[in-house]
């Protein structure tokens, strides 16, 4: 390390930070033209204007912690115009006469940053990586030639040391990017088109989520106008997932994602709760022809015509003429434009005959004798008005309706639906999170649902059901998506299985399909022992490889089950000697006791679903086993794996999604016996 060019790359960014405060001051400074008027188009462009204006000097701002870049790419003279060397950051800076300074990482020429190799240079010369203190202080740099010889591992030798620091690095607060190292297998997706939808199979760690914000980032880039117009949604599976991912994207300058859980989207509250049985059935893609069998069940066969007077005439409508317009509608379009197209339909035949009268009716007569009363007479009767509620409250108060709409379910599976004790109407109806996906499906077949979003990130993806599957697909008609997920840790049993299925149910059937098999989170020896879980969890699935191996990484402690809680307690405070983020995690109904010893003995520790704020601020957190997903620390004490796996149907999933949380040190600690596959 040479210092004097560390003082000098050091002056560099000090330019570059100046210049993005720059950039900032000239933003805030540029008056928003107000355009004159009142009017609801002119209000409009001027919300719009101020909008983006509070959005671009959000994004310039210069977040202190996060350094301008991180990387240099020293090119071939003359392959990039007046320059030879790019400095490549999260968003692109210039000096305000034109000259960039940093380049942002999603540009094309920054692609070689991440893609080239000796043997193949892309006109690079060298690849500079820097490092920097946790206040964004440059500290240092390492430089890989992409000439010459390549002399034991020199190039991907240091990168991958670089690489190892990254992930390595203490972690405190939340998910930080991993812009500085996006490895080129995570490239091609990040960097893969809007269009089709991709899905990402990846085993713990392997930088899944990660990918998926970093592909946004890259998406909102390139496709800013067309994203921008139906809007990017990342879903996740809890508040506190998403509250650990949710400085990523703002780190790299994108501020108006929406991040949110499935719940969230759909925008009925649910207030009850299902038996497990129900539960799957209710998730279940055959639903979705109980409910539209359901529904169209309310249109009736009409036994009656139509007589429609006006004045001293009478106009009729015959009976087998409603009977052909009928069948002629059911189903050929949704429920409630089918309610509107029948009564017009109706009133065109009574104008046909008026003109047999020689009377000349024009549209606004047709129109009044589809409002008449002779004609709401035979659609409230015929083709009635419904609300989804009500659809589903007779579906699963009434057998005899179930099992007409339901003639492929088992009679056990239309017992787990039907209610034990029916609500009285379903306007007092208590509806679970499972029922507001189908009332949802339901509202879609009454009317059409409208919009979509631009696109649509689904994370651990693998737990949800083909019913929500389709009211997620729903939101986002004609824009893509990326679904990222690993079956191994799905742990729902409504689970939708397989990833062709998850992206049929989604309806983007077109999406492609890759996978991600290093493990960049979990050290070698800690991925080979919770792989030992795959032959009976997930038997399909290969085992991943970790990229790190980690001295000591991986220990049991067996201990007696009244001396569990002083291993627990004995075993934090050991992980809180290191350095980093350290979790307790435990099954659901044991992790609140053993809070209460780590506190009692004096440790500050804070329980996650609780506190989200605090896994900020607090060292040591314990995570109930069933939140754990998606998140990680540098040290995780598991305490009594037989627990965790005995509290659920698909416990050994939630078991291998717990013990994959740890980025340098698991410590199990078990009074009962390991589950077979472990021991
Ligand atoms: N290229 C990379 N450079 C540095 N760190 C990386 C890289 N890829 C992944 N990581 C780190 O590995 C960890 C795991 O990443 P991530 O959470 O995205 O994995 P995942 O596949 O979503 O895991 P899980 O299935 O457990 O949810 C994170 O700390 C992430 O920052």
């Amino acid at each position: 390390m040479v210092e004097p060019e560390v003082a000098t790359e050091r002056a560099y960014l000090s330019t570059a930070r100046t210049a993005l405060r720059g950039m900032y001051a000239e933003v805030v400074d540029r008056e928003v033209q107000i355009i004159g008027g009142e009017d609801n188009d002119e209000r409009f462009t001027n919300e719009a204007n101020q909008r983006a204006k509070e959005m671009r000097t959000h994004a310039l701002l210069d977040l202190p912690d996060v350094p301008l870049f991180f990387g240099r790419l020293d090119y071939e003279h003359g392959t990039i115009e007046d320059l030879d060397q790019i400095y490549i950051g999260r968003r692109h800076v210039h000096d305000g006469t034109g000259v960039p300074l940093v380049i942002d990482w999603r540009a094309p020429v920054s692609v070689p940053f991440y893609r080239a190799t000796h043997s193949d240079r892309q006109h690079v010369l060298m690849r500079r990586r820097y490092g920097f203190s946790d206040h964004a202080e440059l500290t240092g740099f390492e430089d890989e030639p992409l000439t010459g010889v390549v002399d034991g591992g020199v190039g991907s030798g240091q990168a991958d040391a670089f690489l190892r620091s990254e992930i390595e690095r203490p972690r405190t607060g939340p998910m930080r990017d991993i812009v500085a190292t996006i490895q080129p297998e995570q490239d091609d997706l990040v960097r893969a088109p809007l269009h089709p939808s991709v899905c990402v199979q990846g085993a713990p760690g392997t930088g899944k989520t990660a990918v998926g914000l970093h592909r946004v980032a890259y998406l909102l880039y390139t496709e800013r106008e067309r994203l921008g117009r139906g809007g990017v949604v990342i879903v996740g599976p809890n508040r506190s997932f998403l509250s650990y991912i949710r400085k990523v994207l703002p780190a790299l300058g994108e501020v108006d994602v929406r991040q949110i859980t499935i719940d969230e989207l759909l925008t009925r509250p649910a207030a009850g709760a299902d038996a497990t049985d129900a539960e799957r059935l209710k998730g279940d893609a055959r639903m979705a022809d109980v409910l539209r069998r359901a529904l169209w069940s309310y249109v009736g066969t009409p036994t009656e015509g139509v007589l429609y007077s006006k004045g001293s005439r009478r106009y009729r409508v015959h009976d087998y003429e409603v009977v052909d317009i009928v069948s002629d509608l059911r189903e050929s379009t949704r429920y409630a434009p089918g309610r509107n197209a029948l009564a017009q339909r109706i009133a065109h035949v009574v104008l046909v005959r008026m003109e047999e009268r020689a009377e000349s009716p024009d549209d606004r007569v047709q129109n009044a004798v589809a409002r008449s009363k002779p004609v709401k007479d035979v659609l409230d009767s015929v083709w009635p008005r419904v609300a989804p509620e009500q659809v589903l409250h007779r579906l699963f108060s009434d057998a005899d309706f179930l099992a007409a709409a339901a003639p492929d379910l088992t009679d056990d599976d239309r017992t787990a639906l039907l209610w034990p004790k029916p609500p009285r109407s379903w306007k007092s109806a208590k509806w679970s999170f499972a029922d507001t996906v189908l009332l949802d499906e339901l509202e879609d077949l009454i009317e059409r649902r409208t919009g979509s979003l631009g696109h649509l990130v689904l994370d651990e993806a693998q737990d949800l059901s083909a019913m929500q599957l389709r009211a997620l697909g729903r939101r986002c008609r004609t824009g893509s998506a990326t679904v990222l997920g690993d079956l191994a840790q799905a742990t729902t049993p409504w689970a939708a299985g397989s990833w062709d299925r998850v992206l049929g149910h989604l309806d983007k059937g077109d999406g492609v399909v890759a996978e991600l098999d290093r493990g960049f989170r979990v050290p070698e020896q800690i991925i080979r022992f919770a792989a030992k879980l795959l032959p009976e969890i997930a038997p399909t699935l290969g085992v991943p490889t970790g990229v790190r191996t980690v001295a000591d990484a991986l220990s049991i402690v067996s201990a007696g089950e009244s001396t569990l809680a002083d291993e627990v307690v004995a075993a934090c405070r050991a992980a809180l000697a290191g350095e980093g983020s350290v979790a307790l995690i435990a099954a659901d109904d044991q992790v609140g006791r053993l809070r209460d010893a780590l506190a009692a003995a004096g440790l500050e520790v804070a329980l996650i679903g609780e506190t989200e704020d605090e896994i900020d601020t607090v060292r040591l957190v314990c995570v109930p086993a069933t939140l754990a997903k998606g998140l990680e620390f540098d040290a995780v004490v598991v305490a009594e794996p037989a627990h965790i796996v005995a509290a659920e149907p698909r416990g050994l999933h939630r078991l291998y999604v717990v013990l994959t949380r740890a980025v340098s040190r698991l410590q199990i600690i078990h009074a009962e016996p390991l589950p077979g596959a472990l021991a």
